[in-house]
């Protein structure tokens, strides 16, 4: 663990200052593609004006054969795509994969200024946050990079949700978590098939009637993924960083996409992964504050003057309690608002 009082120093001599606090940035979605393929890449500049974040994915979903056009592909999007106010980010190969190092390497030297957030698959621990920290500090310093680069880990080891507190702590680079339920699933050796999203065996089913266990009785579906969902937004909190869902990889079912996204985000999730263009809407619609929420939170702290005291608003008991969270909608629909000018006029700011 890093000495509290050296934790916020360079790890290279010349590599800039690490950031004390991670700003909030909307990040609703993280649209994902791949930087090899031409017709997403031809997409980039209309996308760019719907989403928040577009994310140049390296790792899985990308053909071994086109590792190295990938990579070679996102330095040619940061250098030549205006991409306007949105966030760039990537995700790097695994780091026990032949090319992570590769990766790291060329983004940091050649694209380092245009980066925003590094996505580091398949944690194991705080130590892979130490190696990639190190890294990115002597890569920063090489290729004149001016502010520092963020890292976001993806939870989809067993050995990563039994550290994800480490993980979120590990270093001042750490932005945020995202659930990988697929490789989850495949490492805790789940007896399921599906990225994301619930099974329709896992269920509870209500108590029988006269002891007749056959007779048709309600079932109440789970979510498998629930406890790592919890666990990395708690992780993520106590650090001030922020938690994300996932994919959702069944890309036809836009209702179950949207149930998925919305459990995220009342969970406290800020934001999740699109895969394909039709669920870059579902993400804007579920992440951001429902208009009735706003006018309801509004009403609430109006009606609470100092915050302090408890009034009754029809006919629910409001309080200091309820005035936080109140606020957190409404300070989350005044920084949304500030990119999303649809929103401004939605929410009256
Ligand atoms: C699913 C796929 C193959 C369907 O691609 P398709 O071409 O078959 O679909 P389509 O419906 O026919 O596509 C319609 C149009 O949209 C385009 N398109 C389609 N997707 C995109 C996109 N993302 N961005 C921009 N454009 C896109 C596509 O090129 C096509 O263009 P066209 O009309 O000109 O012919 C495709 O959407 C895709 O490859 N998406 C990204 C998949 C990906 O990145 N997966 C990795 C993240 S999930 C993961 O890694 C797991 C995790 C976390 O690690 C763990 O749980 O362990
Ligand atoms: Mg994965």
């Amino acid at each position: 663990m890093r000495n509290p009082k050296t934790f916020f120093r360079p790890l290279a001599v010349g590599a800039p200052a690490p950031v004390r606090e991670v700003p909030f940035r909307p990040s609703r979605m993280l649209h994902f593609f791949d930087p090899s393929n031409a017709k997403m890449v031809a997409k980039l500049p209309d996308l760019a004006s719907k989403v928040d974040v577009l994310l140049g994915n390296l790792e899985d979903a990308v053909q071994a054969v086109n590792k190295d056009a990938a990579r070679a592909g996102l330095v040619d999007v940061a250098r030549t795509v205006d991409l306007g106010g949105t966030q760039l980010w990537t995700r790097i190969n695994s780091l026990d994969s032949p090319w992570a190092l590769d990766d790291l390497t060329t983004l940091v030297t050649e694209i380092g200024n245009e980066l925003d957030v590094i996505m580091v698959p398949k944690v194991e621990g705080p130590e892979d946050i130490h190696y990639v920290d190190r890294l990115l500090a002597q890569l920063e310093v090489k290729g004149g990079v001016r502010k520092p680069l963020l890292v976001h880990a993806i939870l989809e080891t067993a050995s990563g949700v039994a550290q994800v507190e480490e993980i979120a702590l590990a270093s001042p680079r750490m932005q945020g978590i995202s659930l990988g339920p697929a490789d989850l699933g495949a490492d805790r050796r789940m007896k399921t098939t599906r990225a994301g999203g619930g099974h329709p065996w896992y269920l509870v089913r209500e108590d029988p009637v006269d002891s007749d266990v056959h007779a048709p009785r309600a079932t109440y579906l789970q979510d498998v993924y629930h406890y790592t969902i919890g666990r990395m937004v708690d992780a993520c909190v106590q650090a001030g960083i922020y938690p994300y869902y996932g994919p959702f990889g069944d890309i036809g079912d836009v209702v179950a996409c949207e149930d998925q996204f919305r459990n995220a985000y009342l969970m406290g999730c800020v934001g999740t992964w699109s895969l394909h263009p039709v669920q870059i809407d579902i993400a804007r619609r579920v992440f951001s504050p429902d208009v009735s929420e706003v006018a309801w939170a509004r009403r609430v702290v109006d009606a609470m003057g100092d915050g302090t005291g408890a009034v009754m608003i029809d006919g629910k008991m409001q309080d200091d309690a309820s005035v936080k969270m109140c606020r957190v909608t409404l300070d989350l629909a005044a920084e949304l608002a500030e990119r999303d000018p649809e929103l401004k006029e939605l929410y009256g700011l």
